[in-house]
């Protein structure tokens, strides 16, 4: 379903854990600061709401997307992190950079949650303009980062013991 028959901020949170006692990892990318800030401030905000608490929420800046991986890592090899996320806007430049960044961040991404048997939440958009970024990052599309904060709580709630 594509995001625009779906708003991002419109999160199916029922079931869900008591997360107050879970500690969070953001890790966000410097380019788009415009866009990754407000991702952020929607991540931040929705992990509030569900239950998580202000000193459970620990921020990490990276300077690009392709760098979200390896930042990820460094937030999900710590045995006190519970879930990491990660936010960033990759925009369609001239070139095929833009392909590589975002194969390699969405990869990476997932690798490492899976390396470390923890949810590693890929809240990074990908679009062709700056207007398709901002309709989701608190726009008319809603944002990708309460997207992504509900869905690290969801994981958790869903993790086996
Ligand atoms: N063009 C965008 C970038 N490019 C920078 C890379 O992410 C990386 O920092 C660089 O290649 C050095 O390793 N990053 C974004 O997050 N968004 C872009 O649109
Ligand atoms: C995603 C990118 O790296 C891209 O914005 C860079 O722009 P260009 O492809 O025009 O060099």
């Amino acid at each position: 379903m594509a995001t625009s028959l779906k708003n991002l901020s419109d999160t199916n949170v029922k079931g869900i854990k008591d997360v107050s006692g879970f500690k969070f990892g953001i890790v966000v990318a410097e380019w788009n600061e415009e866009v990754t800030e407000a991702l952020y401030s929607g991540a931040f905000e929705t992990l509030l709401q569900l239950g998580a608490t202000r000193e459970n929420i620990e921020r990490m800046n990276v300077p690009g997307s392709f760098e979200l991986t390896l930042g990820a890592q460094w937030m999900a090899k710590r045995e006190d992190i519970d879930a990491v996320i990660t936010l960033g806007c990759v925009i369609q430049g001239e070139t095929r950079h833009f392909d590589f960044i975002c194969q390699a961040c969405a990869q990476g991404i997932t690798d490492v949650g899976l390396k470390y048997d923890k949810p590693v939440v890929f809240g990074v958009l990908t679009p062709d303009t700056q207007k398709q970024a901002m309709d989701r990052a608190g726009g008319k599309h809603g944002n990708k980062g309460d997207e992504a904060a509900a869905t690290a709580v969801k994981m958790l709630s869903v993790k086996p013991v």
